[in-house]
């Protein structure tokens, strides 16, 4: 079996198109734009570049978009000082504080500072436990996005065995919510799980979100199952490279023999990410213009 091979960026590219669209009639009925803020704090060069990304989305989707750069060594106060500010300023619909922070500040306790309705990355308590008991919150952007690519490939999900591996509270939690409440049965495999080939090798769906390179084996594959990559990892380079690959959680190459669908990295979940976080940020300004949200964005 040769797997097909799902396009992310192509279906994230038409789901900013449609938002981009929503966005513009929001803007004609509430007489202002939808507006993103988005703050990173220190230099790491990953972050830059997502945060680059993000912004140009954001203006093409006819959003604002507000860029906070801080020093590295922003205090957690100044920090949360912004986060205030933010959250009182009426053109921002959605906040994003880029993750990972430095180690002085407490991630946790800037996150609880976002108002909830703003926090369009869905990383708030308030909005985990939304998501926990089936209330409407912001959800996850990343496992949002492996959701609409599961549901467009194999529709109803109910019944099929899913085994999400890795547990964050970014990724692994939200997702198996996710294919919970899509009735899929679901397994959370993570690194003390006892034989994750066998664990593995049930699964119609398997989520990979560990972030160890090409860890998920083609031989662990129940022939036929559907694959979501949300690893990014880099590659030490090889000879003649100056960068190395980047490649997922899942070896592709031979995981897309044994597969019957799978997302590719890059060009997978990535894009998805960020088209899922204009989406929540344009869900956003409807509810702060006391507008109802559009449906099908
Ligand atoms: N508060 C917060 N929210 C986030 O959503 C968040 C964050 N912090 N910190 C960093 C991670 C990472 N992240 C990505 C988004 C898009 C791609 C993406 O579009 N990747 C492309 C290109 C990859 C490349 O070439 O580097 C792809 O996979 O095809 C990747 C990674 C969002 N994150």
């Amino acid at each position: 079996m040769v797997a097909e091979t799902i396009d992310g960026k192509a279906f994230a590219a038409r789901l900013r198109e449609r938002v981009g669209e929503a966005a513009a009639r929001f803007e004609e009925k509430a007489g202002r734009k939808a507006g993103l803020a988005v703050v990173l704090v220190g230099e790491d060069p990953a972050s830059q570049v997502y945060v680059r990304s993000k912004g140009k989305a954001t203006l093409a989707a006819s959003m604002n978009s507000f860029e906070h750069r801080l020093e590295a060594d922003t205090s957690q106060d100044d920090l949360l000082a912004l986060v205030e500010r933010l959250n009182a300023d009426d053109a921002v619909d959605g906040i994003l504080v880029q993750l990972p922070l430095p180690a002085h500040i407490d991630a946790q306790a800037v996150i609880a500072a976002i108002d909830p309705d703003k926090d369009v990355d869905g990383f708030h308590v308030t909005n985990a436990g939304r998501l926990a008991v089936g209330q409407a919150g912001f959800v996850p952007c990343t496992p949002m996005g492996c959701m609409m690519l599961l549901t467009d490939r194999l529709g109803d999900l109910s019944g099929l065995d899913a085994v999400v591996i890795g547990r964050s509270n970014i990724v692994g939690k939200p997702m198996a919510q996710l294919l919970l409440d899509a009735n899929a049965t679901v397994t959370i495999a993570h690194s003390r799980t006892r034989d994750l080939a066998a664990v593995v090798r049930r699964a119609d769906i398997v989520v990979a979100a560990v972030g160890r390179a090409e860890m998920v084996k083609a031989e662990w594959l129940k022939p036929g199952a559907t694959v979501i990559d949300v690893g990014i990892n880099r590659l030490p380079p090889a000879d003649g490279e100056e960068k190395g690959r980047l490649v997922g959680d899942v070896d592709y190459g031979p995981a897309s023999q044994v597969a019957s669908a799978i997302t590719p990295v890059p060009g997978g979940v990535g894009p998805m990410t960020i088209a899922v976080l204009l989406r929540n940020t344009l869900v956003a300004a409807h509810r702060n213009a006391g507008l109802t949200a559009p449906e099908g964005i």
